[in-house]
């Protein structure tokens, strides 16, 4: 019986293309982050009059928005929050995270700014959705931190990534950023994409008892800049 040929070899006589596993995921997170603007509107809010855009993106469910305050030229740096989607802090006011806090003060900050885009990332639970997070807050309320919870469940320890937001700034003709952020990963994730960090803005609220060990967690295990509140 005559051997089978390696893959490369029987792909080599028929002209075929192999690609490693870590080719197909480059390329489908390249083809992942293209986005389309798929609506905007007018959005007056108690923070001032923004507009709002809606954008898809292929692989991706997420209804990721943006809201924009006023003008920028092309190369102005634009102060920018790009907030992970936290329905309980942002919509129920939850005291276990800083979330909802968070949007109300980098909105405020766009506000004082008069120029600003504020992406809202379909995120939810650093990425793990809003079901799986209720299942790790069940399991907070046994004793275990956000990140153990995680990992209990399966998840890596934070499953977001930020190709899309930038390519969302892109298409808002945003290049340079002032980025609301205590999480410098959200740096790193955004390095080598079109937007060019050039300031990171501390986004700070105050702890309470019920968040404060989560924040706490926060500064330990996931490196953010936080303190100057306590
Ligand atoms: N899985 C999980 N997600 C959480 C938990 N608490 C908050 N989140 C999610 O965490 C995300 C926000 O991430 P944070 O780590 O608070 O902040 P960040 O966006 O990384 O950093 P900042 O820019 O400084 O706000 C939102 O999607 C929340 O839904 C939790 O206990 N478990
Ligand atoms: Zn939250």
């Amino acid at each position: 019986m005559s051997r089978l040929p390696d893959l490369e070899t029987f792909a080599d006589q028929h002209g075929l293309k192999i690609l490693s596993i870590a080719q197909i995921v480059a390329y489908l997170r390249r083809y992942e982050a293209n986005v389309t603007r798929v609506a905007e509107a007018r959005l007056p809010t108690k923070y001032g009059e923004f507009k709002v855009f809606a954008y898809e993106s292929p692989f991706d469910p997420g209804e990721h928005i943006a809201l924009t305050l006023g003008e920028w030229s092309p190369d102005q740096p634009v102060l920018t929050r790009i907030h992970s989607e936290c329905l309980t802090g942002d919509v129920f006011g939850s005291m276990r995270c800083d979330c909802g806090e968070q949007m109300e003060l980098a909105l405020k900050r766009l506000s004082e700014e008069g120029t600003g885009a504020f992406l809202y990332m379909r995120q939810e639970g650093r990425g793990i959705g809003l079901h799986n997070k209720i299942k790790a807050y069940s399991l907070q309320d046994g004793g275990l931190d956000t990140i153990e919870a995680n990992n209990l469940l399966g998840f890596d320890t934070d499953m977001r990534h930020y190709g899309i937001g930038a390519k969302i700034l892109a298409d808002l003709g945003i290049k340079k950023i002032k980025l609301l952020t205590n999480n410098p990963k959200k740096l790193v994730g955004l390095s080598g994409s079109e937007v060019e960090v050039v300031e990171r803005v501390q986004v700070e609220v105050p702890p309470n008892d019920e968040n404060r060990d989560y924040l706490e967690t926060k500064r330990v295990k996931l490196g953010h800049i936080l303190g100057s509140c306590s």
